[in-house]
């Protein structure tokens, strides 16, 4: 098999607390992510998962751990410019993920400025580009946020992660502020996008529907370690752990025949 895109072994988040006594919010989290793939990250509120994925992306410094991209160990803390440009992120909230002084442009032209040398025409052309990648029609260029949709201000979102042209996006809960139409349209989207781009995802949901319709592979959470991990219909269909065997339990009745 080839080297995966991105590894991380031994993850370890320790929180101060008032009283004293530290809280361990994630312990010796380890995973792995090959290139064109996607991997769940399931459990309950609180069990860690947005905690990995900012240490994954750099956001949050690690209290011990290390994570590695295309073989290369990243620094613990100040990610080189390279290192953050190729881990993106795309937030749970689209519409305060984006700033509301900023036209749409300028907030996809921004990674391009940032990460690569192009000249204004350049620039322009790449924005566009990305308009129609992720769906959205070019006269939105010179629309602010609040003139969006939820669902749109996600495709923006989602335009100016891909600017970056990363290996890997963080999708922290990406279609949990949407209703249920627009989700599915964000996540048949996010799929193409790993087809035509071979992008890899880390994908947090609570919605297990959405795990389930993305993931390849899923990685169960609980209290800030993980239960357990394999692919996607094993652990919706076999599920070993009791506590993933609970979750799947959950799922209402009604949903159930759209995992078979
Ligand atoms: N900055 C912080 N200081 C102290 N504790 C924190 C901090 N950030 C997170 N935590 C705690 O770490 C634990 C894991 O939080 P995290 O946000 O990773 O969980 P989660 O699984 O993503 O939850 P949710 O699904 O609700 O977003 C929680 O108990 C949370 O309260």
């Amino acid at each position: 098999m080839s080297e995966p895109v991105l590894e991380a072994a031994g993850l370890r988040k320790v929180y101060p607390t008032r009283a004293g006594a530290d809280f361990t919010a994630v312990d010796q989290v380890s995973l792995t992510l090959e290139k064109g793939e996607t991997l769940g990250i399931v459990g309950e509120s609180g069990s860690g998962k947005t905690t990995v994925a900012k240490m994954v992306a750099g956001m949050i410094p690690v209290t011990s751990g290390e994570t590695r991209l295309s073989g290369k160990t990243l620094a613990a803390s100040g990610r080189s410019k390279a290192d953050k440009r190729d881990i993106q992120y795309i937030f749970q909230d689209p519409v305060s993920s984006l700033n509301p002084r900023m036209k749409v442009r300028d907030i996809i032209a921004e990674p391009l400025k940032l990460y690569f040398k192009l000249s204004p025409k350049e620039i322009d052309a790449r924005v566009d580009t990305l308009l129609g990648d992720v769906g959205l029609p070019l006269e939105y260029r010179l629309r602010y946020p609040k003139e969006l949709s939820g669902g749109q201000c996600q495709r923006v979102g989602i335009a100016r992660a891909l600017a970056a042209e990363p290996s890997v996006i963080v999708c922290d809960e990406p279609t949990s502020a949407l209703d249920m139409t627009i989700q599915s349209q964000i996540l048949e989207l996010l799929k193409d996008l790993q087809r035509s781009k071979g992008v890899s995802y880390l994908f947090i949901a609570h919605g297990l529907e959405v795990i389930y319709s993305i993931s390849h592979r899923v990685m169960v959470m609980k209290e800030g370690k993980v239960v357990e991990e394999g692919e996607t219909a094993d652990i919706f269909h076999r599920p070993q752990h009791p506590y993933t065997q609970s979750l799947i339990g959950a799922i209402p009745r009604i949903q159930i025949p759209q995992f078979d």
